[in-house]
Parts: structure tokens; C-alpha cells; sequence
């Protein structure tokens, strides 16, 4: 059966721009890990539930990224697509081999549900486009419709709908994840209430149009991601495993920097 790679992202940068109700408006260059990724393949069932992930995971398969990533699928599809979708998941289950760790803000769970998507399009020939696919997928996560464009580097905004490529070198990152399980909505609440300071649309122009590496030669940890302070304050902890140099994606736990050659 066919592997399917479903890569880890870092957040070079990630700047708050607004608020859209509970969720915050963000402009972010998203980054591949391209040495860190999970593997996804359809393994033929025995018999049994209506829907199986053979995997790793601390969640129930309700909970499941790759399960919510299904029903939103299943929502969208016409009478005859939904029965093809529903007769395949009878007959195979989801295997995950699970590499990326969770609660570490590289996008783990996003990119499994991105990866399940593109491939029951793909088996399926249900023709969807990388537009449609990515709208199903922002029901599901807010770094969801990254991985269905599967750029090296991009430039995200909105809540995480906006996806634009941004032309440039991959680079060979260092990913460290502490052993600090961090709450995504917690990080964003504490930064609303305590830490609230969109910037402006000069300087998202600015960010947008430098280079990865120059915004991590350019700016300091806290700089470049306005997460980093509130998941301090919020996990204590935190601070112990920071190194200068690093930085800091998403909401967290995890560090990164580019490797030394
Ligand atoms: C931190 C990042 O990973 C950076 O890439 C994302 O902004 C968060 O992505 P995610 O974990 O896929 O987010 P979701 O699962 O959609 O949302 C979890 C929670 O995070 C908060 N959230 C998320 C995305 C966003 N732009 N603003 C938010 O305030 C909301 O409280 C939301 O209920
Ligand atoms: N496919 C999945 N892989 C890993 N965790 C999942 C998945 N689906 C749901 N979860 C649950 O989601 C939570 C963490 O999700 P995830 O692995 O996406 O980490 P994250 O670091 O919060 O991601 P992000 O970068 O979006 O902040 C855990 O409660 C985990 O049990």
C-alpha cells in the first residue's frame, strides 16, 4: 500500500494581526520540516467499526484529527462520492506511523488530517481542487490548509485559510520538543488578555517579503513570535529548555534553528 508523508511545520515567524471572534487573525511563514513527518496508508480491516486509525495516538479516534478530517469531507460530497468514501473506510482502515509529537506546535495532527484528505481524493478521483480541499480542511484546524498546498514555505493569514506561497530555500532545521504538553487555546487566551499588540499592515509587508533566514538572523525569539510570551507566563517551566539562538513554534513546545553546517 501506498506511504503517504505528512510533514511537521515551524513557524518562522507568527504575528498577531486581529481578532475574528475566539480565533485570532495571524500573518505566519509556515515552514516544512522536511526530516520529521508521520506516515499514512490505507492497511485492509479485518471487520468491525465504521471507521479505524491504527496508530499511536493519546485521543480516541472521535477525537481523531484524521476521524474530524472524514465528517468534514463526508459533509461536502454529493449522494454517490459519500457512498464511495464510507464503502472504502469499511473495507480499509488508516494506518499512522506517528513520528510528530503532539502538543508541540509543528502541526502534527493538522498535517495527518491534510495527508487524509489529498489521499482520499486521490483513490477516490473525487476531483476536488487544492481550493476545495483546503476549505474542508479549515473546518478542521487552522494549519490544515497548509498542508493540503503542501508548499516548502508560505506565508499564512487569516486564521490560517490564507495560504500564499513564498519562493525560497528550505532550510535544514534542528526541531526540539520539551516534555511539556502546551494547550493551544490557553496560549492564545493569554496573549489577548496580557499581551494584545497587532501589528500593523507596514510591518506585515515587511515580514512577508523577507527571506526565512533573514528573519531569524534578523529578530530574537520573542520577536518573532508573539506566542512565545504567553506560553512562558502560562508553562513556567518553558524557560529551562531555552536555548539563545532558538525559536519558537506556534504555541509551542517545541524550538528550532537552523542546523549548523
Ligand atoms: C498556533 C498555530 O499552530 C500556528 O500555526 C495555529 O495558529 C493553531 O492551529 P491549530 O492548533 O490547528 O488550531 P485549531 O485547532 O484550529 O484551534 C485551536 C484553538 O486555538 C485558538 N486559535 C487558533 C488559531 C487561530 N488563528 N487563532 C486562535 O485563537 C482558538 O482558541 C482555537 O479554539
Ligand atoms: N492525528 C493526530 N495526531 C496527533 N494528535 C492528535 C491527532 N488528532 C487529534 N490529536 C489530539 O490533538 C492534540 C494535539 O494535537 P497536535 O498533535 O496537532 O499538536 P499541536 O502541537 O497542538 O499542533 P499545533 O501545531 O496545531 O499547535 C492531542 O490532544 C491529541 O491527542
Amino acid at each position: 500500500m501506498k506511504l503517504y508523508k505528512a510533514y511537521a511545520k515551524v513557524n518562522i515567524f507568527l504575528k498577531i494581526t486581529g481578532t475574528r471572534a475566539s480565533y485570532h487573525e495571524i500573518i505566519s511563514r509556515f515552514m516544512r520540516v522536511d526530516s520529521l513527518y508521520d506516515e499514512l496508508s490505507f492497511a485492509p480491516k479485518q471487520k468491525g467499526q465504521e471507521f479505524e486509525i491504527v496508530g499511536e495516538f493519546s485521543c480516541d479516534t472521535k477525537q481523531n484529527s484524521i476521524y474530524k478530517a472524514y465528517i468534514a469531507l463526508l459533509e461536502v460530497l454529493d449522494e454517490e462520492a459519500a457512498a464511495s468514501l464510507k464503502n472504502l473506510m469499511s473495507r480499509y482502515g488508516v494506518k499512522v506511523i506517528k513520528r510528530i509529537p503532539a502538543f508541540a506546535g509543528l502541526g502534527g495532527g493538522s498535517s495527518d488530517a491534510a495527508t487524509f484528505l489529498k489521499m482520499c481524493n486521490e483513490v477516490l478521483h473525487l476531483g476536488l481542487s487544492l481550493n476545495e480541499l483546503s476549505a474542508v480542511g479549515i473546518k478542521v484546524g487552522a494549519d490544515v490548509p497548509f498542508f493540503i498546498y503542501g508548499y516548502d514555505s508560505a506565508n499564512v493569514s487569516g486564521i490560517g485559510e490564507v495560504v500564499e506561497e513564498f519562493k525560497e530555500e528550505l532550510l535544514d532545521l534542528e526541531v526540539f520538543t520539551p516534555d511539556v504538553e502546551i494547550s493551544t487555546p490557553k496560549v492564545y487566551t493569554l496573549y489577548r488578555e496580557q499581551f494584545y499588540n497587532p501589528i500593523d499592515g507596514f510591518e506585515v509587508e515587511r515580514l512577508k517579503k523577507t527571506a526565512s533566514r533573514d528573519i531569524l538572523d534578523q529578530m530574537s525569539a520573542d520577536e518573532a513570535n508573539d506566542l512565545f510570551k504567553p506560553a512562558l507566563q502560562a508553562y513556567k517551566e518553558l524557560k529551562n529548555y531555552y536555548r539563545h539562538g532558538h525559536f519558537f513554534s506556534g504555541s509551542g513546545s517545541s524550538f528550532f534553528r537552523v542546523k549548523d553546517v
